[in-house]
């Protein structure tokens, strides 16, 4: 009946509203809350549940299988006794009955100690909470004032057992611990006190702050372009309270009310207790991203308290140091092209020239007389990347998938089998090129033939996603190809080298980017055995173990460097293996939500 009484008083409340009663509205506006009346129907199951409650037959099941035992210990005992002394003495069975009696004798919660029965005078000011820890941190950090040496609760961690009991927040000052006075206590001191109950409850007695800041509420999503470990961290105000993150990870971040450390969750499933994460600073250089750990010097702590031993964490052992890849297939000089329409397309869109030019692009500086690749090193120097979640509608269209590896990992291989696997979805972009065309090539199938000047004009205005010159002649893919693909309602699949990845990261052509990454060496050798490696034009020898070290190095380059870039990693080992993985990839990216950068969406940054 407690929701009939709460309405009458409502009632009650907003006459006094009428009649203009200091404190009314403040009432009403408590006794209207939704979290109250939610409160007050749960309180009302739970007494309804208390009165029909079942009620256990006996509480000492388990000392009823030990009088068991003896009964198997007579002579006597049938065949039948016997079978059930031995069900009865599976270990499951003698857990299940030790459960039912922890139930029955309602041994599973703490007891909570009586309330205190002095209360200060002036206990409006004063709130007492009592928090029960289950082996889990409280989820809060603690400072000291530096002048007052008052004890102060300077961060609750979102989602933590503090946050979740809604009682202390960050500002409250704390008076008491466990009955015991805090004034003039050190931090390490609280701490101890804290600590001495690992389990159990934790009275604090807290002057609750006046006025608690408004927080923004707003979910933020957000993708790790750096490496970041709490533990190396000197600068955070709680390693065990950070959350660590590595390059790529979505991160979920549910608090920016502090301007130097986000409380984030680290996604898919960390439902629990958010961490602190660093709110990084741009970094100065222009590729500065791909750094390890960025220092965030600028870090600071703020004026009114302590720098060092004053911050203590009510975590465990947490002391807060403050507020901080032609065509292989490509036909040889006299040779004439395949009848066969699908291997005409096959073809298109394979060319070991441009991949060779692009390897030494990628390997060598830029291209002498023209300007660097548009794309080369255009990556924002930004240390997280704002992310959407984003479905692709049947009628947009295809994400671009980019595969891009270590020179001979197999990369353009895998492009191949997926594209002939299904000629009719995916297709190659056909690139331009400054040489003469062959006897057999087809312009605008084979390759789009341009002269320099032209393709000189196309570079000056950034047309190409990646370029680069081979025995004098240049070769390039444009976005423009790469655009007539996916408007034919094809799924454009690009090898591209790393320096390519900003030019197509766009809002425009969503690239997909898998990154094929080697097996273990023992396995290349295995699975290499029959295989060629390109090293020229014409020229293929098989695979030697210099190549597979070299694949080796150059695959962890590019994944220390790139890797939050790549949307999925295959493995390429056995190769109808890694199609098959590929083709699932593929299809998750065009048909299933996948997190993409904010500005693709709302490039106009709402
Ligand atoms: N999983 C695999 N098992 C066996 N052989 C493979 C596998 N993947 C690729 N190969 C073979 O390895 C050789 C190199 O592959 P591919 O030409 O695709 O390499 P790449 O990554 O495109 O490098 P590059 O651009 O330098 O040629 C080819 O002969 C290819 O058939």
């Amino acid at each position: 009946g407690l929701c009939q009484i709460l309405t009458g008083v409502m009632e009650e409340v907003r006459r006094s509203i009428r009649l203009d009663v200091r404190g009314g509205d403040v009432l009403h506006s408590l006794l209207s809350a939704s979290w109250l009346q939610a409160l007050l129907r749960v309180y009302e199951r739970l007494q309804a549940f208390l009165r029909d409650a079942p009620a256990p037959v006996l509480t000492n099941a388990t000392g009823v299988l030990l009088q068991l035992t003896d009964v198997r210990a007579s002579e006597s005992c049938s065949e039948d006794a016997e079978e059930l002394c031995r069900l009865l003495g599976q270990p499951h069975l003698q857990a299940l009955l030790s459960a039912h009696d922890a139930v029955a004798q309602r041994d599973y919660g703490p007891v909570l100690p009586p309330m205190p029965e002095e209360l200060p005078e002036d206990e409006e000011a004063t709130r007492t909470v009592c928090l029960v820890k289950n082996n889990q941190p409280l989820g809060a950090t603690i400072k000291r004032h530096e002048l007052s040496g008052e004890i102060f609760i300077a961060r609750v961690i979102h989602g933590g057992l503090a946050d979740r009991s809604g009682l202390l927040h960050a500002g409250d000052r704390i008076i008491e611990v466990n009955g015991f006075s805090v004034g003039g206590m050190e931090p390490e001191q609280v701490i101890q006190v804290v600590q001495a109950r690992a389990l159990g409850s934790i009275m604090f007695k807290v002057v609750p702050i006046t006025e608690r800041p408004v927080h923004r509420h707003m979910t933020l999503y957000v993708r790790a372009m750096v490496n970041y470990s709490p533990q190396q961290d000197p600068t955070i105000p709680c390693a065990d309270a950070g959350v660590g993150f590595g390059k790529g990870d979505i991160l979920e971040i549910v608090d920016q009310s502090d301007a130097l450390w986000w409380q984030a969750r680290k996604l898919p499933g960390h439902a629990g207790c958010a961490g602190l994460g660093p709110v990084l600073q741009r970094s100065s250089g222009s590729c500065g991203w791909s750094q390890p750990y960025l220092p965030h010097t600028c870090i600071r702590p703020t004026l009114s308290l302590s720098p060092e031993d004053d911050l203590v964490a009510m975590e465990d052992r947490c002391v807060e140091a403050d507020e901080e890849a032609f065509e292989s297939d490509e036909l040889r000089e006299g040779e004439k092209p395949s009848d066969q329409p699908h291997l005409r397309l096959i073809r298109a869109g394979f060319r070991r020239s441009l991949r060779l030019c692009r390897r030494r692009f990628y390997s060598t500086s830029q291209l002498a007389g023209h300007a660097p690749c548009p794309s080369s090193c255009r990556a924002p120097s930004v240390p997280y990347e704002e992310v959407v979640r984003y479905q692709r509608q049947p009628q947009d269209p295809h994400r671009l998938v980019a595969l891009l590896g270590p020179s001979g990992v197999g990369v353009n291989e895998l492009r191949k089998r997926l594209i002939r696997s299904d000629p009719g979805l995916f297709q190659g972009a056909v690139p331009h090129t400054t040489r003469p065309p062959k006897g057999y090539e087809e312009p605008g199938r084979d390759y789009h033939f341009t002269s320099r000047e032209m393709f000189d004009a196309m570079v000056s205005q950034s047309r190409f996603l990646e370029y680069g010159e081979y025995k004098g002649n240049l070769y390039g893919t444009s976005v423009q190809a790469v655009r007539d693909v996916l408007s034919s309602g094809k799924i454009c699949v690009l090898d591209i080298e790393p320096n390519a990845i900003q030019a197509v990261r766009t809002p425009e052509l969503k690239a997909f980017i898998v990154y094929v990454k080697p097996p273990p060496l023992e396995r290349l050798r295995e699975s290499r055995r029959g295989a060629a490696v390109a090293t020229g034009y014409y020229v293929n020898r098989p695979f030697r173990d210099e190549d597979f070290q070299e694949m080796e190095a150059a695959a962890q380059k590019m994944e220390s460097q790139y890797w939050q870039f790549f949307n999925h990693v295959l493995v390429n080992d056995q190769l109808q293996d890694a199609r098959v993985q590929l083709l699932a990839a593929v299809n998750q990216a065009q048909d299933e939500p996948q997190w993409v950068p904010s500005s693709w969406i709302r490039p106009d940054g709402q």
